[in-house]
């Protein structure tokens, strides 16, 4: 597993290609952001922000005009083009909105690419390619071609490919914003089972705020080049940091998002064990009618039945009205 760093990390492209009468863009300004080992960070923002840029200057393919890009506690500015290739190829591996797969490569050569490129031998690449093809469902398939594929197929090739090389640090850049609503739920269910598995650190970024959600341990969410807010996922509904951050997530139903934990009142008394209470993952959605009915502060439990905490009227309506502005 990786673990990812920037300090201070501006960049700066002297002439913007967004911008075709000319002037510099501050793709990212002054970004200090941690990434945990085995962590699925989503970085979010509206187009332009930086995102696309944060994601290369972590392989390498831009290199900032100020700060430090750290992975695994090395600078990448200070390595050399031998030991960021070993990088490149060993620890990192991408996906893209596009697949980028080989037309006319089978679904198996495609796959073992970042191994062959690695000089790993044929018969090993066959292997190694071949189980990752089981894992993301397409034993069977790679003897076909791109093109007798569906766009999730294809997505599943473009993960094959980068999950071959074993990296520890998986980038993807709108890797499933390509794909209908139901094949794209289904890429994020199996990126998620896979990192069940194996966690990897993920960088992934993303428009949606649905994916942001179901996929994120963490979200950065940038604007105008700027780091707004990194932290967990819900956090972005109750405690927005920035009113770009409660205007992004307008429209966002906490009905569906927000969880039991998220209500418990932090100045409560402590619960009564012997109650029964409520799953700290329950959606506010399945609650609203208990909270309609509050008498007396209601248990929170986590998955092996500890007390987390409780709700009370007072804590519920606090988080709520905070997370209706982001609703309004
Ligand atoms: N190679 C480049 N040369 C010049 N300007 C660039 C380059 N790459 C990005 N920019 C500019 O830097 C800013 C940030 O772009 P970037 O692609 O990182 O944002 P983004 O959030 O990924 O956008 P999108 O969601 O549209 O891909 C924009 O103003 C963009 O036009």
């Amino acid at each position: 597993m990786a673990t990812v760093a920037l300090r201070k990390v501006s960049k700066v492209y002297e002439q913007d290609r967004a911008a075709p009468a000319g002037g510099r863009a501050a793709a990212l300004d002054d970004v200090t952001l941690d990434i945990a080992e085995g962590e699925i960070c989503v970085l979010m923002g509206l187009s332009g922000c930086g995102k696309s840029t944060l994601l290369r200057l972590l392989n390498g393919l831009v290199t900032p005009t100020d700060g430090q890009v750290l992975v695994d506690g090395d600078d990448l500015g200070t390595l050399s083009h031998r030991r960021l290739q070993q990088l490149r190829r060993g620890t990192m591996a991408m996906v893209f909105q596009s697949f980028a797969l080989f037309p006319h490569r089978t679904v198996i050569d495609n796959a073992a690419f970042g191994l062959e490129i690695a000089g790993v031998a044929k018969p090993e690449r066959l292997r190694r390619s071949g189980a990752v093809l089981e894992q993301v469902g397409l034993g069977g398939h790679g003897a076909q071609y791109p093109h007798q594929l569906s766009g999730g197929m294809r997505q599943r090739v473009g993960l094959a490919r980068a999950l071959a090389v074993n990296p520890s640090l998986l980038l993807m850049d709108e890797a499933f914003s390509a794909l209908d609503p139901l094949t794209r739920r289904g890429m994020q269910d199996l990126l998620l089972s896979l990192q069940k598995e194996q966690r990897r650190t993920i960088v992934f970024v993303s428009h949606d705020i649905d994916e942001a959600l179901h996929l994120g341990d963490r979200i950065a969410m940038l604007h105008d080049g700027r780091l707004l807010q990194h932290g967990a996922p819900r956090a972005f509904l109750t405690q927005p940091a920035h009113d770009h951050v409660r205007a992004f997530f307008q429209g966002v139903d906490p009905a569906r998002h927000l969880r039991a934990a998220d209500l418990i009142d932090p100045v409560a008394p402590p619960s009564d064990a012997t109650t029964a209470g409520v799953a700290a993952d329950t959606t506010l959605g399945d609650l609203l009618s208990r909270l309609g009915q509050l008498t007396a502060p209601l248990t929170v439990r986590d998955a092996s039945g500890v007390a987390l905490g409780a709700i009370t009227a007072a804590s519920a309506l606090r988080v709520l009205t905070r997370a209706r502005g982001s609703h309004a």
